[in-house]
């Protein structure tokens, strides 16, 4: 629970922990524990986080896979998508914003989607995550790298035929405002121009999978296990 390993720290008045807090990136401060086990509170360190970011065009495939991750390998399944639509839904501040820019199939401000994807990291007591749908542009990546501090072990990219996507999209009926023609038309716009860049960036960094994500949800899956079943046999997951 990295959030309350944060709140902790903070009211410690120690110069040395404020130092050492100081000299740690975000993640490290919030991930190591040193507050808390100064106190004798805790507690273990944590287990260094392990992240896969879930990429691919809309209706690739993406959440349907997460699923069976989920089940097969234990990850915690943050979409950023439901994050959003969660934001919505509560009505926060945010809100309107955000379901404007849904509808328009662009893309929400960075820091907008860090946050919540950061107060879903805190909160969770895995340590394996999978994020699902970001992030979409260049900016999304940097604007990661920078609040978390941290880069992803592995990139999935689920590589799907744009024809096939739009019949999933269509036939997903889950009642989403951008689940129609007009939204889908700019999502691949999107899509092609912001997004396809980042897979680009990870493809030249090595982390890149890519999966043909043609064929049943299991044939799909097929592709994928191996990926996390050799990440099983290291120590790192
Ligand atoms: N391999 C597949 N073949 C046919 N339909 C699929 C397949 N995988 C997912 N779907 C369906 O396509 C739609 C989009 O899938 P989803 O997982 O929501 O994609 P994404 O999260 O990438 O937008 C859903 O209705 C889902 O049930
Ligand atoms: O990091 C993100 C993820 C999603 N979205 C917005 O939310 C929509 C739906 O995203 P989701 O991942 O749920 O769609 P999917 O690809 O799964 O169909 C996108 O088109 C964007 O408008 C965004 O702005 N930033
Ligand atoms: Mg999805």
């Amino acid at each position: 629970m990295w959030r309350r390993v944060a709140s902790l720290s903070s009211s410690i008045s120690s110069s040395f922990l404020a130092q050492t807090a100081s000299r740690l990136n975000t993640w490290e401060s919030l991930t190591t524990g040193i507050a808390q086990q100064a106190k004798g509170v805790i507690a273990p360190k944590e287990k260094t986080p392990f992240i896969t970011f879930v990429l691919g065009g809309p209706g690739s495939g993406k959440g349907t896979q997460c699923i069976k991750i989920v089940e097969t390998f234990g990850f915690a399944h943050l979409s950023a998508g439901d994050l959003l639509r969660r934001e919505i839904a509560s009505k926060s501040a945010d809100g309107a914003m955000i379901l404007n820019t849904i509808k328009e199939g662009k893309i929400v401000p960075s820091q907008v989607t860090v946050k919540l994807i950061q107060k879903e990291m805190e909160l969770s007591d895995n340590h394996k995550f999978l994020i699902d749908g970001f992030p979409r542009t260049e900016e999304n990546r940097v604007s990661f790298e920078q609040i978390i501090g941290v880069e992803p072990n592995v990139v999935l990219f689920f590589d799907c035929p744009e024809e096939e996507m739009v019949k999933r999209v269509l036939n997903r009926n889950e009642g989403r405002v951008d689940d129609n023609l007009e939204t889908i038309k700019k999502r691949l716009t999107v899509f092609q121009a912001l997004s396809l860049p980042v897979i680009n960036y990870y493809s030249e960094k090595g982390k890149l999978y890519t999966i043909k994500a043609i064929g049943t949800e299991d044939e799909i899956f097929e592709q994928v296990r191996p990926i996390f079943a050799a990440f099983e046999k290291r120590p790192s997951l």
